[in-house]
């Protein structure tokens, strides 16, 4: 599962990661305007306020939570099915949800934090999107802040600087984390690969001092 501040990349990264792969991604409910281009039922399920609180009531969300004035959440049916079919899952939800998912599946989700390489560089990629009026980018901003100083609180942290690494180190931490529920002796070499690349952006050497730096900057 992939979280971290608004703009940062994870939609780029996330299609380029997922290009040609067999795997679920899940499409949230959001009660958010749709954008120019977006479309219902493919980027998310566009819904009333009243619609996403009766879904939350009938507890049909994984996790949901509030984003500067909407709601967004995880419908749990298609994952369910998903599983079900035997296919790998993918959500990409802001940090309050991503802690929803980790209280409530342990182990078995894997978290990966995207960092962006300097909130100034934020602050750039979200203007340069043009999606949102300037009083919209200043409170995504403020969350963003928020937001990295509990990095650490995932598993696995990536820097999106340079694209094409942020995904190699993606595809790392995938292949890795298969590759972990089998024997060591039995990996391929691009698996032990796969294993030494991931382990390089695990979130355990983290200092709170390193996230204070990119929320500074
Ligand atoms: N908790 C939660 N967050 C979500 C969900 N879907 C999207 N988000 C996050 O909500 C935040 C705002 O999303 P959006 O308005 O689409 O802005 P964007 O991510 O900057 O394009 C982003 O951090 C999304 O990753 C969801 O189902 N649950
Ligand atoms: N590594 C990168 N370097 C420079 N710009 C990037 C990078 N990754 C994404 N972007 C740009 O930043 C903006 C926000 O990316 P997006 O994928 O929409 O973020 P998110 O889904 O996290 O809100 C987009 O305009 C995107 O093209």
């Amino acid at each position: 599962m992939m979280t971290g501040a608004s703009g940062v990349g994870k939609g780029t990264l996330r299609e380029q990661w997922l290009a040609g792969q067999d795997v679920f991604y899940s499409t949230s409910w959001t009660t958010r305007e749709a954008r120019p281009g977006e479309v219902q039922g493919r980027d998310y399920v566009f819904v009333t306020p009243a619609e996403f609180l009766e879904k939350a009531r009938q507890d049909g969300f994984l996790e949901h939570a509030q984003f500067v004035g909407n709601h967004y959440g995880t419908p749990i049916e298609p994952i369910e099915a998903a599983l079900a079919r035997g296919q790998d899952v993918v959500l990409e939800i802001e940090v309050e949800g991503a802690m929803q998912v980790k209280d409530r599946m342990g182990d078995g989700a894997i978290l990966v934090f995207i960092m962006p390489p300097s909130l100034t560089e934020l602050r750039r990629r979200l203007t340069g999107r043009a999606t949102e009026t300037p009083e919209r980018i200043e409170k995504r901003l403020l969350r963003a802040r928020e937001e990295i100083m509990q990095a650490h609180a995932f598993r696995y942290v990536i820097v999106n600087d340079d694209l094409n690494r942020a995904v190699q180190e993606l595809l790392a931490v995938q292949q890795a984390e298969r590759a972990t529920q089998r024997p060591e002796a039995n990996w391929t070499e691009a698996e032990r690969e796969a294993h030494a690349l991931a382990a390089t952006v695990r979130s355990g050497a983290l200092k709170t001092e390193a996230l204070r730096q990119v929320v500074d900057s």
